[in-house]
């Protein structure tokens, strides 16, 4: 059965930053039973706006008779520290002001993220994770553990993500701050502060998720009538709409921030260095089609790790293929993890 549980981290807790978190809680969920070597256990790390309960965004990898089936798995996930799905983030008290932290919550890094969840595998009392995997921002973590921790990881596997974040994911994420400045309301210390601007930030980000052939498909007009709204203005509103019913603006700026300052260089003596250091066994999967994390970031995760090996997936959706192409990934998770021979595999040569 699936169990969602908090974690509470008493201790004072100290960032990269140098700032102070007095304490805070990860919230997350378990499903499978931890076997009696303690040799079963999966670790997920979900993207930007997923939750601790991955059955919900990646159904067709984890359930009974998939890849991840909790008859043989324990299978872990966190909400991310910064999250709002039951995590510490900014919406949470601030015990020293007894006021949710708003504006005033630290700028956190994935490195912090990846320490909070070592605290909670060490609560666990999980020596190694079997295999660590992780899609986007949730990659960015799983590749920051398996460096930060070289002897916790067994199996790394980073989805659609990549080592460093790319100038064109930083302006992407900063335009998509600057739509929530715009909003009046952003200023105050209130839950929905932003939620106008986090709209039309989440319309921004869906165009670095999805591309020109994704809404060719899904939003083409059929006839040429004049139109008040057409079909993908809509779907512009729908998506900004969705999202401000299940996420809010402080968290919006906080993971984004986050993204920005991901380099696993950092204090490690630069990239390439750093990606040597990881131990396990690693498949670095890419989407043809991602324009966020493009092939050429895989490539290079994958180039330096020493015992990593690249498959690319194709998806018509573009970055969010990570999400809905289940069936090709789940081959190439059941080939990497089964030791199988993969067959032979197409890589762009041109980014
Ligand atoms: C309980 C939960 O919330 S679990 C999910 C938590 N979220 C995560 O974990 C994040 C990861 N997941 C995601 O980002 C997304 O769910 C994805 C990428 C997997 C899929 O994206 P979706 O938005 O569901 O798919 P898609 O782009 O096809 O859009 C479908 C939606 O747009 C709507 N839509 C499509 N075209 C239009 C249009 N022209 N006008 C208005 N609405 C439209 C559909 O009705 C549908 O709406 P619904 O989701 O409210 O039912
Ligand atoms: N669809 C993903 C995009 C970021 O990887 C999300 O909302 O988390």
């Amino acid at each position: 059965m699936l169990k969602g549980r908090v974690y509470n981290h008493t201790e004072e807790f100290t960032l990269e930053s140098g700032q102070l978190l007095p304490g805070f809680q990860l919230f997350y969920t378990t499903w499978g039973t931890l076997n009696e070597d303690r040799s079963n256990v999966v670790w997920v790390c979900h993207a930007f706006t997923g939750n601790a309960f991955v059955k919900d965004w990646w159904e067709g990898l984890f359930g009974e008779g998939k890849t991840f089936d909790p008859a043989k798995h324990f299978i872990v996930c966190a909400n991310t520290l910064g999250g709002c799905y039951g995590s510490t983030g900014p919406l949470s008290i601030n015990p020293d002001t007894g006021k949710p932290y708003y504006h005033s919550f630290p700028t956190l890094t994935n490195l912090d993220v990846v320490r909070s969840f070592d605290a909670l595998r060490q609560h666990l009392g999980i020596e190694q994770i079997n295999v660590l995997i992780g899609g986007s921002l949730g990659g960015q973590q799983a590749l920051e553990w398996a460096i930060e921790n070289p002897q916790v990881t067994k199996k790394l596997v980073q989805v659609a993500s990549n080592a460093r974040q790319s100038p064109w994911a930083i302006a992407l994420n900063e335009s998509q701050r600057m739509a929530i400045e715009q909003d009046v309301t952003w200023q105050l210390a209130t839950d929905d502060a932003g939620l106008n601007g986090m709209r039309t930030a989440r319309s921004m980000a869906l165009l670095s998720y999805r591309n020109y052939h994704a809404y060719n498909q899904s939003q083409r007009e059929h006839g040429p009538e004049l139109k008040r709204t057409y079909k993908a203005a809509s779907y512009q509103q729908h998506q900004g709409e969705k999202l401000a019913k299940r996420f809010n603006a402080f968290t919006y700026w906080q993971l984004t921030k986050m993204m920005d300052s991901h380099h696993v260089g950092r204090n490690r003596g630069g990239l390439e260095q750093a990606l040597r250091q990881v131990q396990a066994e690693t498949l670095v999967i890419g989407v043809d089609t991602d324009l966020l994390f493009p092939l050429n970031e895989q490539k290079f995760v994958a180039n330096y790790i020493p015992k990593a090996q690249l498959q690319v997936i194709h998806s018509e959706a573009g970055h969010d293929g990570f999400l809905l192409e289940t069936v090709q990934l789940a081959h190439h998770l059941d080939t990497f993890l089964q030791n199988k021979q993969y067959r032979k595999t197409w890589i762009p040569t041109v980014f």
